[in-house]
């Protein structure tokens, strides 16, 4: 449904690097996460995949139709949602929605079905102005915006960034009710913890892709053990964990550390802290999340 083939794109004639030899493809009816922190070219490629943006180098696909030479066929089947809000903030809910309707050569009653579950949660406020809406509404009408005229695909540029917890997680149970309806869903994001709601992902940095496999298999691929470590006095155990002769890698995670070592598994680490002052250290072995698979691959 999507197919990228060695697509390149630099700014600033040529100076800035956004993305280099990039090639993955996306199968119908697929759930598929683009990871990577800001900065990574995950907007350059949304925007070059939506037809907005020209390519240095490669080539891409959607739905079968070339983004360069069909592009209005793309703009006809495709939604997109933008990283920011781009609505008409002075137009209400309603108006809006009525709006994109109309610029689709549709209606709203003609694709209601498609967005009923999402707008009943918003129609209470529909004479309300887009401007006015807060952060988990908008998102909502911006996504049933994007869906009004019925796109067989669907382009998510951080949906969830600055969204509360519980919205976050309403956004992605309807993310996967409109893939149960066929749609086929790009869906960008920083936060690790959402890639283990698509089917496969792309991890991404600096326009380059690291992985991509669906999230077990990327979890799975970790080479060796992994540990969390804690002490109270994390300062001084972030220090000692790294200067110690056996660590690999060592990373804060919230209050505790991740540690890996050079032999592949636990060795004297908690023996060295103890003489460190760092009687309290404790280890346990845990399970990898994306999160480290992400930080390992960027090591090598
Ligand atoms: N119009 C532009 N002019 C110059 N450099 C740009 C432009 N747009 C993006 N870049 C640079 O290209 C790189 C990729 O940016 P891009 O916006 O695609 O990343 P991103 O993963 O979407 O991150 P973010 O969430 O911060 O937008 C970054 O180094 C960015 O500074």
């Amino acid at each position: 449904m999507i197919t990228l083939d060695n697509i390149t794109k630099t700014y600033n004639k040529g100076t800035v690097l956004a993305v280099k030899d990039i090639s993955f493809e996306v199968k119908p009816g697929e759930l598929f996460g683009l990871i990577g922190p800001d900065g990574a070219g995950k907007t350059t490629l949304f925007r070059i995949l939506t037809t907005l943006l020209l390519a240095d180098k490669g080539r891409a696909m959607v739905n079968g139709f070339d983004v360069v030479k069909d592009y209005t066929k793309i703009r006809n089947s495709v939604g997109y949602m933008p990283g920011r809000f781009s609505l008409y903030q002075d137009l209400t809910i309603e108006e809006n929605l009525h709006f994109f309707a109309t610029v689709f050569g549709t209606t709203i009653k003609e694709n209601y079905a498609l967005i009923k579950d999402i707008y009943q949660q918003i129609e209470p406020f529909k004479d309300r102005r887009a401007g006015k809406l807060s952060g988990g509404m908008k998102q909502k009408l911006a996504l049933c915006c994007a869906l009004i005229h019925k796109p067989a695909v669907l382009f998510l540029d951080e949906p969830t960034t600055g969204v509360d917890v519980v919205s976050r997680k309403e956004f992605w149970e309807m993310l996967a009710r409109l893939k149960a309806e066929g749609i086929t869903i790009l869906v960008s994001t920083p936060y690790m913890d959402e890639a283990k709601l698509c089917d496969r992902i792309a991890l991404i940095q600096k326009g380059t892709i690291l992985s991509v496999d669906n999230p077990a298999d990327i979890v799975q691929s970790f080479p060796g053990d992994l540990y969390a470590v804690q002490a109270a006095n994390t300062h001084l155990l972030l220090r000692e964990a790294r200067a110690y002769e056996g660590t690999e890698t060592c990373f804060a995670f919230g209050d505790a550390l991740h540690v890996t070592f050079r032999s592949g598994v636990a060795d004297g680490l908690l023996a060295h802290l103890k003489t460190r002052g760092l009687d309290d250290a404790t280890m346990e072995k845990i399970t990898p999340g994306i999160e480290d698979c992400f930080i390992h691959l960027l090591k090598n």
